[in-house]
């Protein structure tokens, strides 16, 4: 065990420690090198989570049952710890009977909540705080409740027993303050999940609930403190967390009007195909839209400052010049607005693939809440091979922001012209240039010469085994700093091909498809209590609810990915705080911003005062402490029994790997990072196009009704189901397709010089294959731009024969790869196939292939068969999702996937809440 942590070589006792609370106090306590002593009143639960704390490297642990609400069994507990523990942690409480008041309870309740919340922790100390004086150490914390602070009309017995307890807390407290004895009392109000939660019908939590791990934190803050204060009490109370709250009439509005915007402009070319009625329907749109906007300042430097391109115009010099690029030679690529409030400056850029540009810079001020006056400084003509014509400047003018959100602007000018431009996304840019330009085609990244494949032939030539192009450490080598404080490279990012190799051959064992359905029963157990928080949910708000289902999916697939990975639970399923899923997400942006833009990481360097540099260095700070705790979790597995228990899970292949702690580090937060998220998002967008598509989710209704698996009546998801569900099968593929989570793809460099699609390319090119362009191109697919399922099944023999191909794939163990055995699409030939490649291919392709597509597969059937879904109104239409696509390492949608999930009925499946 690694030295220097908190609780090293003391015993720790928990009473009610079988789960909530006292379950989450072990995991911690586990953490911090505490030797545990778990009490409970039945072996029910406790002896699985004492295992799991020796997973994490809990250096003993003890399991006694003790019936609380018996004096004589207390007391002997109690003399049985004299001597033994340095911490006392008094937890177990009941809550018993019903929610009546003072005048219509039971006295028999009354005594039993005495006994068990009073008595039996107030024995304890009697007999436990003179021995720890006598040694001059301890510490001795009560788990109370608010009801002893605030206490309303009802629970007045409850109330009772916790003021009892408080009171001989806080007297004790004063008895041995001065004598090295810490006594606390932690009161904390409806902890979700608790026994009182559920007695109270309020399992779940709900609006104010605390999670039991908050309360388990709070507790281990009183061991944090220094030694020169004493912490007396910790009162917690719900609603620290803004609520996110539902949208308003207004900013539904507001929705419904910009999707009408986006649509209205939709195919028009940017305004060189627009007749005088869609003109119209454009300017109503955007008057509508400014007015709900109420004439909110728009124009400052936050919501300006961006590079703005051209969505839709009237402006008569921008479309002549798009319209009548070719009579010059050229084609008329994409406009820009560039705008730097800071340095008062604008340019207007319109492009001429490859090299071409016509740029007018400008200066600007800003002159009031709308408006922003601009004069021309200069104008260039920049022509292929370096050459450039300066233009002298000529004029000046204004534009009013009448509309602006974070990615869409409308602005009238001086001369009565509108302009609607927005943001773009990476991905998008890679798509729509690879759909202009074909199968490869030129860009620059700072100095980097940039060469894009749109072609699948060409891509699987680069990725092939023959080539083996290394990564592009231009484009790799930022995310060095997330996966280890010393820059070692993970297998996923390195430069050394023998030390991928070695990686990759120690873990490719734990992904046979063998191995992969180890992982079955914990991922139905994740899943279907994540699925019953969202059912409680929705059955304390009338049998609907809405939840943003990539989240739910996180939630799952980081707890999979903790246990397959390291043997550690997060316990993200309970929808307890976890500091990953806060940190991960927002690092992740900052890393893809940092690939196409490197400047980014030397003005954190620069600035490292600023809000956004100190954030980004606590968030890898926070990954990185994780990253340990996964390491001495892997480093805790004992290697013999694994090996004579046949143990090929992934932990296991690492643990055996022949790598020390500064290598072993990186390769655990790769696995980590790329093992969660993608799937999730995979999942949460397959979601979102059931939700979408109404036909489809009948189709999928009845398929799984077929097969028992919807509904109330419905039975446990088996692995079998997996494959026979050949429909859910066709909308996860299509999904993937559409919505690639992987959009960019792969990123090679040409170490020597070589030849692709006909051109030499030199030596040290980096070679860009975005997946987005092969997945989504209507060069290699038939309506390229829809979600249809069914280009994936045929009716007759294909589909049986893929069905069996993928009942081998996922049921029959022969390791191979399911993308490869799933349907084939109608009407295509087999090459064409080829462009279907989420999960990239050759050699580096995604090794965790086989557990993303069980994941997803056993989410959506479980979801399915669980809720209704429906997409909710604040989403709004999928020209406005498709707008708030972001890229960040993954595509996903920049507001979250909202769905309304009505209940089907089914009861809980799990023993937690
Ligand atoms: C739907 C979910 C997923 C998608 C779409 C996906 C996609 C991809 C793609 C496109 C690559 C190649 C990246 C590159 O060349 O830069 C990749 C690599 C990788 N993926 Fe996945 N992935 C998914 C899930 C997973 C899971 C669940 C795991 C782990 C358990 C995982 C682990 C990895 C690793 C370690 C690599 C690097 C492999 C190497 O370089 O040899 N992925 N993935």
């Amino acid at each position: 065990m690694p030295a220097g942590k908190l609780l090293e070589n003391q015993t720790v006792l928990i009473t009610g420690a079988s789960r909530g609370v006292g379950e989450c106090l072990a995991h911690c306590l586990a953490h911090e090198g505490a030797r545990l002593i778990l009490v409970a009143e039945s072996d029910d639960g406790l002896k699985e989570v004492a295992e799991r704390c020796k997973a994490e490297g809990c250096p003993g642990v003890e399991v006694q049952t003790c019936d609380l609400s018996d004096p004589a069994a207390v007391q002997k507990l109690a003399d049985g710890m004299k001597g033994k523990v340095d911490v006392a942690i008094m937890n177990a409480g009941v809550f018993a009977g019903s929610e009546e008041d003072v005048l219509k309870g039971n006295p028999e309740d009354w005594e039993r909540m005495m006994k068990i919340n009073a008595l039996a922790p107030m024995r304890m100390i009697r007999t436990l705080a003179p021995d720890m004086c006598s040694k001059g150490k301890g510490a001795i914390v009560c788990i109370g409740d608010v009801e002893a602070v605030h206490t309303g009309p009802r629970h007045a017995a409850y109330a009772a027993s916790k003021y009892a307890l408080r009171g001989f807390c806080k007297s004790t407290y004063e008895a041995v303050r001065g004598s090295g004895v810490r006594v606390m009392t932690v009161s904390a109000g409806n902890i979700s999940g608790t026994a009182m939660a559920e007695e109270t019908g309020k399992a779940g939590g709900g609006q104010g609930a605390i999670e039991p791990q908050d309360v388990a934190e709070a507790v281990m803050l009183s061991f944090r403190c220094s030694p020169n204060c004493v912490a007396e009490e910790i009162r917690l109370f719900g609603g620290g967390a803004a609520k996110p709250a539902a949208p308003s009439a207004e900013e539904l509005a507001r929705a419904a009007a910009r999707s009408r915007l986006l649509d209205a402009v939709k195919d028009q070319q940017r305004g060189l195909k627009t007749s005088k009625q869609q003109r119209d329907e454009v300017l109503a749109a955007a008057a509508e839209l400014a007015e709900l906007q109420g004439g909110a300042a728009t124009t400052d430097a936050d919501s300006l400052s961006a590079t703005w391109q051209l969505v839709w115009t009237t402006e008569k010099e921008t479309l002549f010049i798009l319209e009548n690029a070719r009579w010059f030679g050229t084609a008329a690529g994409e406009v820009y607005q560039v705008i730097d409030v800071a340095e008062q400056y604008l340019q207007n850029v319109i492009t001429f693939p490859l090299e071409g540009a016509f740029i007018v810079d400008s200066d600007i001020a800003i002159e009031g809440d709308q408006r922003t006056a601009f004069k021309f400084s200069g104008a260039t003509l920049q022509l292929p091979l370096g050459r450039a014509l300066s233009l002298p400047p000529f004029g000046q003018g204004w534009f009013d922001t009448i509309y602006c959100d974070d990615d869409l602007r409308v602005a009238q000018d001086s001369r009565g012209d509108t302009l609607v431009v927005n943001v773009q996304n990476v991905h998008r840019f890679f798509q729509s240039n690879s759909h202009k330009y074909g199968a490869i085609w030129r860009m620059r990244i700072l100095n980097n010469k940039v060469v894009v494949l749109g072609d699948p032939r060409l891509v699987l030539a680069v990725v092939s085994r023959k080539n083996e192009l290394q990564k592009a450490p231009e484009i790799y080598d930022t995310v060095d700093y997330l996966f280890s404080p010393t820059g070692r490279r993970s297998f996923f990012n390195t430069h050394d091909a023998e030390e991928w190799r070695l990686v990759r051959k120690s873990t490719a064992p734990a992904f046979s498809l063998d191995n992969i359905r180890k992982a079955f029963p914990l991922l139905m157990r994740t899943t279907n209590e994540v699925c019953d928080v969202l059912a409680a949910r929705a059955a304390a708000n009338g049998g609907e609810v809405e939840a943003e289902v990539a989240e739910a999916g996180m939630r799952i697939t980081l707890d999979v990915i903790g246990q397959t990975l390291a043997g550690y639970d997060f316990h993200a399923r309970t929808y307890a705080r976890c500091e990953l899923l806060e940190a991960i997400p927002p690092l992740l942006a900052e890393f893809t911003m940092r690939s196409t833009n490197p400047l980014r990481a030397l003005l954190h360097a620069l600035l490292p005062f600023k809000q956004e540099s100190r954030l980004f260095r606590q968030r890898v700070k926070t990954c990185h402490k994780w990253w340990d705790t996964l390491l001495a979790s892997v480093r805790s597995l004992d290697l013999a029994a694994a090996d004579a228990g046949g143990d090929t899970s992934l932990r296991a292949c690492l643990a055996r790997a022949p790598i020390k702690d500064d290598l072993l580090r990186p390769q655990l937060a790769a696995y980590l990072v790329a093992g969660f998220e993608t799937t999730a998002h995979s999942i949460a967008w397959a979601l979102y196009e059931i939700a979408s598509h109404p036909e489809v989710q009948a189709k999928l209704g009845a398929e799984l009704a077929a097969r028992g698996l919807l509904g109330p009546g419905a039975r446990p998801l088996e692995f079998s189901d997996l494959a026979e569900l050949s429909y859910l099968n066709c909308v996860l593929k299509e999904s993937m397709r559409l919505h690639p989570v992987a959009s960019s793809g792969t990123v090679r460099k040409a170490d020597k010089a070589l030849t692709l699609g006909g051109y030499r390319l030199s030596a040290g090119t980096i070679i860009w294959c975005p997946l987005i362009s092969l997945l989504t191109s209507s060069h290699n697919w038939e309506r390229a731009e829809d979600f249809w399922p069914e280009r994936w099944a045929d009716e007759g023999a294909a589909a049986a024969a893929a069905a069996a191909a993928q009942r081998q794939a996922l049921g029959g163990g022969d390791g191979a790869a399911p993308c490869a055995s799933a349907p084939t699409p109608l009407g295509h030939a087999a090459q064409v196939a080829k462009s279907y490649l989420p999960f990239s291919d050759g050699p580096r392709d995604c090794i965790g292939q086989n557990l993303a597509l069980m994941e997803a597969r056993a989410v959506l059937a479980t979801m399915l068969g669980r809720f209704e879904l429906s997409v909710a109104p604040r989403m709004g239409n999928r020209e406005a999702v498709r707008g708030a696509e972001v890229m960040k390492l993954t595509l996903q949608c920049k507001t979250g996937i909202h769905l309304g999930l009505k209940s089907r009925g089914r009861a809980a499946t799990s023993d937690s809440p």
